[in-house]
């Protein structure tokens, strides 16, 4: 924002004087607000007025709004970290609720006249100026407000070669206003809204309208918009004006005093917008777990249009389907999003009816340059473009980032000279959807396999035949297989899914069918089931299943749902393709893994080998591991059940098999598995039996007692014994804690570091800020920014809990230094520290190296946990919510050197303090 244009102070008068001045104006504010009530108590779902009328209320679901912009898109996503570095937020997020939408933030004394408000297409900007004015005609908010005027751009653009003056305008659009005569506003509280910018017609020529201020002269509209943007005209009123990204800079900066963003729902917001959606309750909670099913599907509902285009999908398959045969069809919703913003760009824009067939030639010429923008962009990594890369891919910009409803532009802060204008699509899963429409399509209309290396020549459709389309499904599966970080895994799904005749449905007038689909499907599933054979990751795997999902094949979840009825599974029912099966849907996230009981399900080697990672999400694996290892002679060499909640009863299970002579295991690792003395010394006594074989041994993080520890170094010069690496660091009593809490260390502040205007406690516990500089001597390790580091010199395992009051981050860092000292960065800000905070409005922030993400989360504890295992290149941040640990984030990196707790407190913010907590 820059400048400011304020309601200038005229003597606004309260609603009491209205009444009391004129009888006629209550009378005709009435009608206006009943009249509005009438006009916005329903809400036309999805698209405007083709789609179902609705009671607002009923379904108006809080949105997530905050302050500023944040210069990016929503950047959760499924398979991807995606990079944030290139999206830099620059200022702390602040929450606005609606009622507040022209409140000044604390802190700020001049008054709001003007609010922008941006989101990008279907995120809720209409459905809220209606909600606002709704709310006023009911008398439930905003009582101050004598008139709301709610227009739309759409409207406006119709009196193009009109003339009006102010008055005259209003009392076009609201005649109520004529009737009773009401020619002038200045002594009232007026809001004006302006919904729409994106879709304004008019020049607004803000350079060169003549200045216009007397509300009663007539002129063109443009002249009026601009003149009562500009607050030359009725500068009492309050303007709200709401648009999609790119349009917004059709204003000058300085006439806006407020620039707010629409974010979309929440993870609690998307739940709540379906209770109301549903009001049978079995209904919702079945949708909501579906959805949740699929994370791309969950991660989309933030866009309040995608989440109702959702649910009435699914309800609609509810209506001749049990919950359980419910598809997850990811392809389907994305296919049906596009087709409803076809249906908005063309009403919207295209002056085109809500009736008329949503494809035109200009949609589809824009899906298909898009396409290929994504696909190209896609294979080289890149998620942002610039406007050389939209020039080189034949695109009107400002067509597409306005009105395609798929794409946008983003608000980008460079450091350079220059500022170039930065776009994306709305979300990284719609760039990976549109292009795999684009391979689809070019392999359909020419038979070009876009994703093969292999010369290709132009062949018409009757020649792409089956062997064809089978190789070309099965090049994708290979090409996906072979990305090392999954960036194509989604496009897969997608590109699987446009294969399925009944999706190809919605896009007819996009996709000439395929035909042989029936044949085609049968090999591509077939490949896929071979490929889940081979020994994939789990990762490569599980994405093969969710393809298997798009291409609605259940078989192989059937055989296991078929085997898990009648339990014990038999081993010998299990394939390798069968057990990856079992493993993801043991991890789907709707299954409760706190205890998983391996012996319900099998006992071979392999299958257990299969297995492990869901032994391992489980908070407590239960198992007969013996078997494994006394049936048959076993080729299993290494085994990694660390942290697991193992313990001594577990331990003795494990060593009834390690005594087995079948057991020929050569590393064997149990770090943090609860085990005590019993369990250790029953270890020693198999290893005693079988000792020729285990070479390495790690019980660190566990409390084998002495004794144990004694036998087992014993063991280590037995020259009978081969095993010759024993790790039992790491012990004590803490150990026995149930998860990460047994790693728990006891910190203590450096007070050397401690900064100024920062106080330690008596009890060396806690550590507040302070207004006035303390004495402390110079050290060459002391902070001048507000931060302290404890002295502890964390290189394990380790678990801290804090307790913050204010704005403190807590943070993990480097200790660097030069030779004048620390090097004074503040933490999260660099590549050398990771921190935390808790945010003023809810929520959280986690930042490293200058790049902040928002967490959004309903409980706003005050009490942090930080997990940091140094070896395993892992950081995770949780808050303690009554005693329970909610993760909020985990940094996967490789620590290089030793790292250190510390705490910075913000912005001088009166009374932060941090505790260290006993645990
Ligand atoms: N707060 C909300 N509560 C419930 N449903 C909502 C809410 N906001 C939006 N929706 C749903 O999303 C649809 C699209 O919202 P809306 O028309 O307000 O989006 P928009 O941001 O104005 O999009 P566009 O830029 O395309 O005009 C609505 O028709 C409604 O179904």
């Amino acid at each position: 924002m820059v400048g400011h244009i304020g309601p200038p102070n005229l003597p606004i008068r309260p609603p009491e004087y209205l009444s009391s001045r004129s009888k006629g104006t209550a009378d005709c504010r009435n009608k206006l607000k009943s009249n509005l009530k009438e006009k916005f108590q329903c809400v036309f779902e999805g698209v405007a007025k083709a789609g179902n009328p609705t009671l607002l209320n009923q379904i108006y679901t809080e949105i997530y709004i905050t302050e500023g912009e944040s210069g990016e898109v929503n950047n959760e996503h499924e398979v991807r970290q995606i990079e944030t570095a290139s999206r830099k937020q620059n200022q702390p997020e602040t929450m606005i609720t609606l009622v507040d939408i022209f409140k000044p933030s604390p802190g700020r004394e001049e008054p709001i006249r003007t609010v922008m408000t941006k989101g990008v297409a279907g995120i809720g900007k209409t459905v809220l100026t209606q909600k606002f004015t709704l709310d006023w005609a009911e008398n439930k908010a905003n009582k101050d407000i004598h008139f709301t005027f709610p227009f739309t751009f759409r409207e406006l653009n119709v009196l193009k070669e009109q003339k009006y003056s102010l008055v005259e305008l209003i009392h076009h659009f609201f005649t109520e206003t004529k009737e009773d005569g009401i020619c002038r506003f200045e002594d009232f509280k007026v809001v004006f809204i302006f919904d729409g910018l994106d879709e304004c017609r008019l020049p607004l020529d803000f350079r060169n309208n003549e200045i216009l201020t007397d509300v009663a002269k007539c002129t063109s509209v443009d002249v009026l918009l601009t003149n009562l943007m500009r607050g030359k005209l009725l500068p009492s009123a309050q303007l709200w004006i709401t648009t999609r990204p790119a349009a917004s800079s059709q204003i000058p900066p300085e006439c806006v005093d407020r620039v707010t963003e629409i974010r979309g729902f929440n993870d609690p917001q998307k739940e709540e917008y379906i209770r109301k959606r549903f009001k049978d309750e079995e209904q919702a909670s079945t949708i909501t777990s579906h959805i949740k099913k699929s994370r791309s599907l969950y991660i989309m509902c933030h866009i309040p249009v995608f989440c109702w285009i959702t649910a009435t999908v699914l309800e609609d398959v509810l209506k001749t389907r049990e919950p359980g045969e419910l598809p997850k069809t990811l392809t389907e919703m994305y296919i049906h999003f596009l087709v409803v913003q076809s249906k908005v760009k063309n009403i919207k824009y295209d002056g085109g009816a809500e009736t008329d067939p949503h494809w035109n030639k200009n949609n589809i010429d824009m899906i298909l340059s898009l396409g290929k923008l994504a696909f190209e962009q896609l294979q080289k990594g890149n998620l942002i473009f610039y406007e050389s890369d939209l020039e080189e891919s034949e695109i009107d910009i400002k067509a597409a980032s306005v009105c395609s409803g798929v794409f946008t532009q983003i608000f980008k802060e460079e450091r350079g000279l220059y500022q170039e204008k930065v776009f994306c699509f709305i979300h990284l899963s719609i760039q990976e959807f549109l292009a795999a429409l684009h391979v689809h399509l070019t392999f359909i209309t020419s038979g070009v396999n876009l994703l093969s290396e292999e010369e290709q020549t132009q062949s018409w459709l009757s020649q792409v035949s089956v062997d064809k389309s089978t190789s070309f499904y099965q090049s994708a599966v290979d090409k996906a297989l072979e990305s090392p970080n999954g960036h194509l895994d989604l496009f897969l799904r997608f590109l699987l899914g446009l294969s399925v005749e009944t999706n190809q449905k919605h896009l007819k007038f996009l996709l000439t069918k395929t035909g042989h689909g029936s044949q085609i499907k049968k090999k591509t599933v077939q490949y896929i089931k071979m490929k889940i054979s081979d020994n994939l990751s789990l990762e490569k795997s599980i994405n093969l299943f969710h393809c298997l999902n798009e291409l609605n094949d259940s078989s192989l979840a059937e055989v296991i749902q078929e085997c898990l009825r009648s339990r014990p599974l038999n081993t010998d029912e299990l394939s390798h393709a069968h057990c990856s099966a079992l493993v993801f849907m043991l991890l789907s996230p709707e299954k409760d893994l706190d205890v998983f009981d391996l012996q319900k399900y099998s006992v071979s080697e392999q299958t257990f080998l299969r297995l492990l990672p869901v032994v391992k999400a489980s908070n407590k694996a239960l198992y007969d591991l013996s078997t494994v290892f006394i049936s048959q002679p076993s080729t299993l060499r290494e085994l990694d059940l660390s942290n697991n909640n193992l313990q001594d009863s577990g331990m003795k299970t494990l060593s009834a098999g390690l005594r087995s002579p079948n057991c020929t295991l050569e590393t064997l690792r149990l770090s943090g598995c609860l085990v005590k003395e019993e369990g250790c010394l029953s270890l020693a006594s198999a290893l005693s039996y079988n000792p020729s074989h285990l070479r390495m041994l790690d019980l660190s993080y566990n409390q084998p007692s002495e004794s144990g520890v004694e036998q087992l170094c014993a063991g280590l010069d037995d020259p009978c014994w081969k095993l010759d690496s024993l790790k039992v660091d790491y012990g004590g009593l803490q150990r026995l804690k149930p998860d990460i809490k047994k790693y728990v260390c006891e910190l203590e502040v450096d007070t050397n570091t401690l900064s100024r205007n920062l106080t330690l406690s008596a009890d060396k516990r806690t550590v507040t800020y302070m207004e006035e500089d303390l004495p402390y001597p110079d050290h060459l390790n002391r902070f001048k920014s507000l931060q302290a580091l404890c002295t502890n010199t964390l290189t394990g395992r380790c678990y801290w809990e804090v307790e913050c009051t204010g704005k403190v981050n807590v943070s993990v860092a480097y200790r660097r230094k030069n030779n004048r000292g620390v090097i004074d960065l503040e933490f999260g800000d660099c590549d050398q520290s990771w921190s935390l905070r808790r945010c003023r409005h809810g929520g959280y922030k986690v930042c490293h190296n200058g790049v902040g993400t928002y967490i959004s989360h309903s409980c706003s504890s005050e009490r942090v946990a930080v997990y940091l295992d140094h070896p395993g290149g892992t950081l995770s941040f949780y808050i303690v919510d009554d005693g329970t640990l909610v993760h909020l984030r985990t940094f996967k990196t490789t620590f290089t050197e030793p790292l250190y707790a510390g705490f910075a407190f913000q912005n001088r913010y009166y009374s932060s303090s941090v505790s260290l907590c006993s645990l």
